[in-house]
């Protein structure tokens, strides 16, 4: 009663107004709602049905789910006071514990004064100078490009670049690449690349089961779990071993001049599980991202010669010259094409923060939508730039229509908050330039080697919902060698 009261207090001082209510039948459970999430990811329409609902119900609404009251917005203001002006009073929620088992404690699943250090440890390792570092991408596309046929046979280019980002984020991360394109048997590091999907996926489900999630767990999840730990384990304390305690520095310059992370990192600490921990956190989060814009890009690019064409005119501008970070940079319309393909396919096209005290967010207080919102401490915030990246009143009336040219400065369009494919604030993407480059590089290197590409699947774009957003059924092409 007295913490419904102290809301009560709360809200009114603030001149908070009640959020439009999501219709349900009962709002204890919300069994409704948990049918209707169940038979979405069934049928693969998980997104689709999220921008319905924005649709019938406008930006900012509430609802409640299996026992917790929950707020989604797709407002910008809403976004930015979440990530970014009322940081302190929003975490993680139940992150820690979702990924606990597999990623431990690092960046990607801690809070507070944790998170904080690790960031800090892991921030300074993404400097232009190791992002600019492209000689490792080439050796892994050049391995990637060997297994792409050129007799006109179909290849699932999906496929290849998760393989291609495991193998560049393995070689980044640990010094060593797991070498998943050369390697299709059962070697030590196939099996960590197994493992470490299939513990990943069974990450997934916990989170999607709530609360009950941390109770979830399976003999093969923890011996997957075990697999990958034991895996970097060696590779730490090999490192850890070989850091002259007189001189890290000189120590951390070895690997032939490459830049490897796990090396840098030993400059600061020396403890192994937090190593191990912080490698598996830019794993995860670094990995699947970038396979998955990759995917989405070549997606549209084989059904669309309107775009192929461009971007292939801008790449035969280098005559063939491998890019250095430099020419990436000046390729703009390779710069728009990757833009526009985060808008409409975002990687994370859903997110949430949870408030650790009560608070509000500005708007959705009905009847105009306009006024501040009571959050409850508990609260669930839910965030969707996949939906709001499709906001005609931010995008325009072909807002749905993949168009690189709206990013041309010409067209003035300035989203701000209401684009936001890397998150904003304080624990904005720290690989995000990573991504660009290696996503520029990719693209670049294999449109030298291939003209054009063939589409061989005829089926509209269907979403694959993990933990980040793929293609389902994968992106059938056949390659057209330029020789
Ligand atoms: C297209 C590629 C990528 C996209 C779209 C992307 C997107 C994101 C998003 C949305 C978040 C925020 C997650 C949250 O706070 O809930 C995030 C965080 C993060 N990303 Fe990326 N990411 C990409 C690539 C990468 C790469 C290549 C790396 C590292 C090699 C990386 C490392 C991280 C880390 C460590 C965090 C956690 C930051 C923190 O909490 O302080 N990401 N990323």
């Amino acid at each position: 009663i007295y913490t419904y009261i102290e809301g009560i207090r709360f809200s009114r001082a603030h001149g908070c107004k009640p959020a439009k209510r999501f219709p349900q039948s009962e709002r204890i459970i919300g069994y409704d709602l948990y049918k209707q999430q169940q038979e979405a990811a069934r049928t693969k329409s998980l997104l689709a049905r999220g921008l319905k609902r924005y649709a019938d119900n406008g930006p900012t609404f509430s609802f409640s789910f299996m026992g917790n009251t929950f707020v989604s917005t797709i407002d910008p203001e809403n976004i930015k006071h979440i990530l970014a002006t009322q940081f302190g009073d929003f975490v993680l929620g139940s992150r820690s514990v979702t990924f606990g088992p597999l990623l431990g404690r690092g960046i990607f699943t801690s809070d507070g004064t944790h998170w904080e250090h690790s960031r800090a440890l892991v921030r300074p390792n993404f400097t232009r100078a190791q992002v600019a570092d492209l000689n490792t991408f080439e050796t892994h596309i050049q391995h990637m490009i060997a297994k792409i046929p050129r007799d006109g046979s179909t290849v699932d280019l999906q496929t290849l670049f998760f393989r291609l980002t495991l193998d560049s984020a393995t070689e980044f991360l640990f010094g060593e690449s797991v070498h998943s394109l050369l390697h299709p048997d059962n070697s030590e590091e196939q099996e960590f690349g197994r493992a470490f999907d299939a513990a990943q996926n069974l990450c997934g489900r916990r989170g999607r089961l709530g609360k009950l999630g941390a109770y979830y767990t399976t003999k093969d999840f923890q011996k997957n779990c075990k697999t990958v730990h034991d895996f970097v384990d060696k590779i730490v304390m090999k490192a850890v071993k070989d850091v002259d305690p007189q001189d890290p520095e000189k120590t951390a310059s070895g690997n032939g001049g490459r830049y490897v992370f796990l090396n840098e990192m030993v400059k600061s600490t020396r403890d192994p599980k937090q190593l191990r921990d912080e490698l598996l956190n830019i794993l995860l989060a670094g990995r699947d991202t970038t396979a998955s814009l990759l995917s989405h890009t070549f997606h549209v690019l084989a059904r669309r010669p309107d775009i192929l064409k461009p971007l292939q005119n801008e790449i035969d501008e280098l005559n063939g010259k491998v890019p250095d970070y430099e020419t990436l940079k000046q390729m703009k319309y390779l710069k728009n094409l990757l833009t526009e393909s985060l808008r409409l396919f975002p990687v994370v096209p859903g997110n949430a923060r949870q408030a650790n005290k009560n608070t509000t967010i500005p708007r959705g207080g009905d009847p105009d939508g306009l006024s501040p919102i009571f959050i409850a401490k508990g609260t669930i915030v839910t965030y969707a730039p996949y939906a709001m990246h499709r906001r005609k009143d931010i995008y325009g009336p072909d807002a749905d229509i993949f168009r690189p040219e709206r990013w041309a400065p010409e067209e003035g369009l300035r989203p701000g908050w209401g684009y936001l494919p890397f998150n904003g604030g304080p624990r904005i993407c720290v690989g995000q330039q990573f991504a660009l480059t290696e996503a520029s590089y990719t693209i670049i290197r294999l449109l030298q080697e291939f003209k054009g590409l063939e589409n061989r699947d005829d089926g509209p774009w269907v979403e694959n919902l993990a933990l980040t957003l793929s293609v389902d059924g994968g992106v059938k092409v056949a390659m057209v060698p330029r020789s």
